[in-house]
């Protein structure tokens, strides 16, 4: 007997919205069809004719869990993504103690496991620990990064030297590295000749265009001649500029034939598309992150390469820091911005405003970071039969005014305070409702652990992870 039939909704079928009912089994689809004429089901939802797409995967988020709890943790932050649409998340490694050997990963994944209401992999920090990639890889991190190129908060950053090493013990894992592409010796050029520059936009003038531009040509070339050349995906790509050099080296990968060694890809933040150095004015210091802000033609042609393929995914960078935080001068104010609740509300809206299609915004919100990030292997990131049913229910006439007050992140503000979103009347999680469209209703520590693919386990199938027995809440 199936577990849950979903009535009276809408799916995408070859880029149309037809309707469809929905039947899952073991928390899993088991079959969509016009209508399965079946009477006996554990549980009946009424979709009342929303559209239904499969929920966000989330790529790129910070929880600060363990260390900066004040700023989100792992059941603020996981419900904040519920409610947003998000049922899967990978968390950066910009912890305190940060997640770059067995102790931090240790720590972070207990706190995880107790805490969030949503599925999540954990991402290995790459440091000055090349020595313990191989352990943290066979702990079951996700991928490696993101690999700071640049200064950013956490202090993570490394040199051209070691990114090289680096990528080299990566490829050999065969594992995906994630960077953030930014210059740090142009950043510190830059730093030291605007030092009296108070410019409301001076932070995009500190970290240009060409600080991006730099970073990427220079992880390619590092990349290409790394004793083993890994995956690369580049974290939120904000230029023209790093997406050209991209797609050049994604074309030479595709001639050059079999393997993954030098595939690349990359994805994008929603701040990137949908704000830009005009929104300085109105945002202060709640509009510096890094990258920074880019010019709105460099936004537009953000969403044109996000339309046309060039950008693989959208991942929100969600970076909470308090508001009293950001009340400072801009050269001492944190670097980041929260997003995970307000991504896909951004992007399906963006739908109405007819600048993606339906099609796409699933594409690169779920479809492609499956795959990118390898958790299509764990059933993620599809609608089809036995993929794992994390749904995202929406009506799209309901487009409503994103405010801060409405949102489950402890970050007290978003820097997309009054512009449009199409919230989520409903998110499934495995089955299970954990958004019922008012609040989240899932229980606590109901998320489950994604692996990545280098887990090692015992002879009876069982992570070798050890944990820590000392207590570490907070
Ligand atoms: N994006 C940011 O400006 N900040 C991020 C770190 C990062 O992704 O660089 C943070 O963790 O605060
Ligand atoms: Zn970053
Ligand atoms: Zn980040």
């Amino acid at each position: 007997m199936p577990d849950v039939l979903i009535q009276n909704a809408r799916v995408l079928d070859g880029g149309q919205l037809v309707p469809a009912e929905i039947l899952i089994e073991d928390g899993k689809i088991k079959g969509i069809a016009k209508e399965f004429r079946i009477s006996s089901y554990d549980e009946l939802i009424n979709a009342k004719n929303a559209v239904v797409i499969p929920a966000g995967i989330d790529g790129h988020v910070h929880f600060r869990d363990p260390g900066l709890t004040y700023k989100e943790d792992w059941y603020s932050g996981s419900c904040s993504a519920a409610a947003g649409g998000i049922t899967t998340v990978l968390e950066h490694p910009n912890t305190i103690p940060p997640v770059i050997d067995k102790a931090g990963f240790s720590v972070k994944l207990k706190r995880a496991q107790k805490r969030s209401v949503i599925d999540f992999g954990i991402n290995g920090g790459v440091t000055n620990n090349i020595d313990k990639l191989k352990e943290i890889w066979r702990l079951g991190i996700s991928v490696f990064g993101e690999i700071f190129m640049a200064e950013s908060t956490g202090g993570l950053n490394i040199s051209n030297n070691m990114l090289g090493d680096a990528l080299s013990e990566i490829g050999e894992m065969d594992a995906l590295a994630c960077i953030h592409a930014e210059d740090e010796a142009l950043r510190l050029i830059n730093e030291g000749i605007l030092k009296n520059d108070t410019g409301i936009d001076v932070h995009s003038r500190i970290r240009p265009n060409e600080c991006e531009e730099i970073a990427v040509h220079d992880c390619i070339r590092i990349n290409k001649e790394a004793a083993v050349s890994s995956r690369l995906h580049f974290c939120h790509t904000s230029t023209p500029e790093a997406v050209s050099l991209i797609a050049k080296a994604q074309k030479e990968f595709s001639s050059a034939g079999a393997g993954n060694a030098g595939k690349i890809t990359c994805e994008v933040a929603p701040h990137h598309l949908f704000l830009s150095t005009k929104d300085y004015a109105r945002l202060g210091t709640l509009g510096k992150m890094n990258p920074p802000l880019r010019s709105s033609d460099d936004a537009a042609y953000m969403i044109r390469a996000l339309n046309s393929g060039l950008i693989n995914a959208v991942a929100s960078d969600h970076a909470p820091h308090m508001q009293y935080e950001k009340d400072v001068p801009m050269r001492s104010a944190p670097s980041g911005v929260p997003g995970v609740e307000t991504l896909m509300p951004l992007m399906l809206a963006s739908v109405r405003k007819n600048m993606l299609s339906l099609e796409r915004v699933v594409q690169v919100t779920s479809f492609n970071p499956a795959r990118i990030f390898g958790l299509d292997r764990l059933g993620k990131g599809s609608m089809d039969e036995g993929y794992d049913a994390d749904l995202l229910f929406f009506d799209p006439k309901n487009v409503v005014p994103i405010q801060s007050k409405n949102l489950h992140t402890r970050c007290d503000w978003t820097p997309y305070e009054g512009m449009d979103g199409i919230f989520p009347s409903m998110t499934l999680s495995r089955g299970d409702v954990i958004w019922d469209g008012y609040q989240v209703v899932a229980k606590k520590g109901r998320g489950q652990f994604l692996p990545g693919a280098g887990l090692q386990t015992d002879e009876d199938g069982k992570p070798i992870t050890v944990f820590d027995d000392d207590d570490d809440e907070e």
